[in-house]
């Protein structure tokens, strides 16, 4: 599949303290190169957590820049979820510090309670996990147009904007389908659509293709890396998948609740680094 560059949906929404969506359309004909320089949007800062005797996170510095995808690797168990839950609000750590750069100034995601945490999550992040998480009763212009809708936009507007991304991503005249009438790719592309819906910076992905072949995976890192990185936006993607990983930017290796050194001197986000849409990424290991 070829991705076909969306105009990003403008976010007025009065309410949303993140607005992400400032941007003309068309900006986007050529993906920006994340310089080594590039601010970190998001950074983690010597992040523990511990569930009972478990230690998940050892102390863990991460930082991720605007316009890079950054794979998490890791064996099962060694606490790549959890580094992904704590970046996006969704876990407390125990110790440590999560600071996003919102457009109105950083902000300390591990200060804020519950209730700020979640319209963090809702307004300026996107979540994409292995099974979509989409509700199979709804078509697909509803479900990507769900996000929108609980943040207060009027239906009307919320599925013009959910058909934009729809577009987007390739699935144009399958608006009225439910999730079951789509293949798994699909599906999977509907989540990608849902996830940016309301113009997320940073994009969350846990085993975003585990439960695809590795054509449709292929077509669906395209879609989600075009569509985050391709537009200046951040990609963060837990994968076992060493295919998925070398698409990104710079791969990120967890071992025992910690983040491993640098093994390769490859400089995230260089020239010649991964770029969206590439397959065949020079990947770098950094955190
Ligand atoms: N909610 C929880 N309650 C108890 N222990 C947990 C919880 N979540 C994670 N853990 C433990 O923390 C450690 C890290 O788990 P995490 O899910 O982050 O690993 P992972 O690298 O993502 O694993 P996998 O690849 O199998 O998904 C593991 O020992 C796990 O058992």
């Amino acid at each position: 599949m070829t991705f076909s560059t969306p105009q990003h949906p403008t976010n007025q929404h009065p309410n949303n303290q993140y607005p992400s969506g400032q941007y003309p359309s068309g900006q986007y004909a050529t993906p920006p190169t994340t310089s080594f320089s590039a601010p970190a949007i998001l950074s983690g800062s010597a992040l523990v957590k511990t569930y009972g005797p478990s230690t998940a996170l050892a102390g863990v510095d991460i930082q991720i820049r605007a316009g890079e995808s950054v794979a998490i690797m890791g064996a099962s168990g060694s606490g790549k979820t959890t580094l992904l839950h704590t970046l996006a609000g969704i876990t407390s750590p125990d110790s440590g510090r999560v600071e996003f750069q919102s457009p109105g100034g950083a902000v300390d995601v591990t200060a804020m309670n519950e209730r700020e945490r979640s319209k963090l999550r809702r307004e300026a992040f996107g979540f994409v996990f292995q099974q979509g998480l989409l509700i199979p009763e709804l078509t697909a212009i509803e479900n990507t147009a769900l996000p929108l809708m609980l943040a207060g936009y009027p239906r009307r507007e919320a599925e013009g904007r959910a058909q934009h991304w729809l577009a987007a991503l390739g699935l144009a005249g399958m608006e009225t389908r439910r999730i079951g009438e789509l293949s798994g790719g699909q599906a999977q592309r509907v989540a990608i659509a849902r996830a940016q819906v309301t113009g997320a910076t940073v994009v969350f992905a846990d085993e975003p293709t585990g439960a695809l072949d590795s054509a449709t995976s292929d077509d669906v890192m395209s879609a989600l890396l075009g569509s985050t990185v391709g537009q200046g936006h951040a990609l963060v993607v837990v994968t076992h998948d060493q295919t998925v990983a070398a698409r990104c930017s710079r791969i990120v290796r967890v071992r025992d609740g910690r983040v491993l050194p640098d093994a390769s001197g490859v400089v995230a986000g260089a020239p010649g680094a991964g770029a969206a849409g590439s397959t065949t990424g020079t990947t770098g290991v950094s955190a």
